[in-house]
């Protein structure tokens, strides 16, 4: 990558684990971080969406924190910029916020710093930051990724063009994903880490080959962390119930929650959230927002 001047990187939302695949398989989706960067004589970060209002405004801000310390791995002292930043990704909803931005930062040192940084590379970086790979995989690769940390070494394949659509049920509170990691248990017995690991297997294996029924009974039946988290997430048996009865094959929680996330057939994912958005007009609790995702490939953009 040339060093830039001014440029923009635009990074997308990620859903993790879809149910079974704990911190291993995650699907970027069609919502975007945006930095407009451009280099200055000091880090000025100008956060121009309602959410990011109350972060820094200067080189402590998180991204420019990540780029810093990024270039720094390769001892390179990256110059000062001034980065405009839009996000339609909610914080801490589980739809990969601290992922993107993480990307973004490496994406961001990348560039002004002139690493000329593999993707390879980037993964492992970004991986080594976020703790697992699913998100900030997904945010980078694009598509549906698996991918494999272990011993300071991550593998990832990426799958384009699954035909399957997304609608996300996005909560007004949030929760915080160390929180929601925090009520996993330490270790699982040999049995439930075959049961796992084979729920996830066969949970993949079964997207691939577009057995939705399948893939949507594996989402089900995850162990790893589902049956921990959904105590934390009071209407995703509402949502769960609506969307199995309106088409959905699969609902799972989106990465450590508290959005619910539900897969459907490509083609039936705007009646589904129409249908969704229907009954939670007559609910108490509404949502934040309920929205609908294609299939089409979303991977992160400098330009
Ligand atoms: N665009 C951003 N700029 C600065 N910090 C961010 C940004 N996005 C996320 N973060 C940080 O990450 C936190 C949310 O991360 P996390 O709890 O992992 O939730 P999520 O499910 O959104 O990834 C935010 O509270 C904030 O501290
Ligand atoms: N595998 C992680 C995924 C966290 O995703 P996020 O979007 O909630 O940050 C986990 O389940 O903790």
């Amino acid at each position: 990558m040339t060093l830039k001047d001014r440029f923009v990187i635009k990074v997308p939302a990620s859903t993790a684990n879809l149910g079974p695949g704990f911190d291993s398989i995650g699907l970027a989706l069609d919502l975007y971080l945006t930095l407009e960067v451009e280099k200055n004589d000091k880090w000025e970060c100008f956060s121009l969406s309602e959410e990011l209002k109350d972060l820094p405004t200067n080189e402590e801000h998180f991204i420019c924190q990540v780029a810093i310390k990024t270039a720094a791995t390769y001892s390179v002292e990256l110059p000062p910029c001034k980065i405009n930043i839009n996000s339609d990704i909610p914080l801490a909803r589980g739809l990969g916020s601290s992922a993107a931005a993480i990307i973004a930062g490496i994406e961001l040192a990348d560039v002004v710093g002139g690493l000329s940084l593999t993707k390879e590379e980037k993964l492992l970086l970004a991986t080594k930051m976020e703790g697992h790979p699913d998100n900030v995989g997904a945010s980078l690769y694009g598509g549906l990724v698996v991918g494999c940390y272990q011993q300071n070494e991550v593998d990832m394949l990426s799958f384009t063009n699954l035909p399957i659509e997304i609608v996300v049920v996005i909560p007004q509170e949030i929760l915080l994903t160390k929180e929601s990691r925090d009520v996993l248990p330490a270790a699982y017995s040999r049995r439930d880490a075959v049961q796992a690991s084979s729920t996830a297997n066969l949970m993949i294996a079964a997207l691939l080959s577009q057995n939705w029924s399948l893939a949507g009974k594996m989402m089900e039946q995850d162990i790893f962390h589902q049956p921990y988290r959904k105590p934390l997430i009071h209407s995703f048996h509402d949502i769960e119930k609506t969307a199995k009865s309106n088409g959905a094959f699969g609902v799972a929680l989106s990465g450590a929650g508290p959005t619910v996330i539900c897969f459907t057939e490509k083609g039936n994912g705007r009646q589904l959230s129409l249908d969704l958005q229907a009954v939670f007009l007559e609910m108490t609790v509404k949502p934040l927002h309920i929205d609908y995702f294609g299939s089409k490939v979303k991977v992160v953009e400098v330009y």
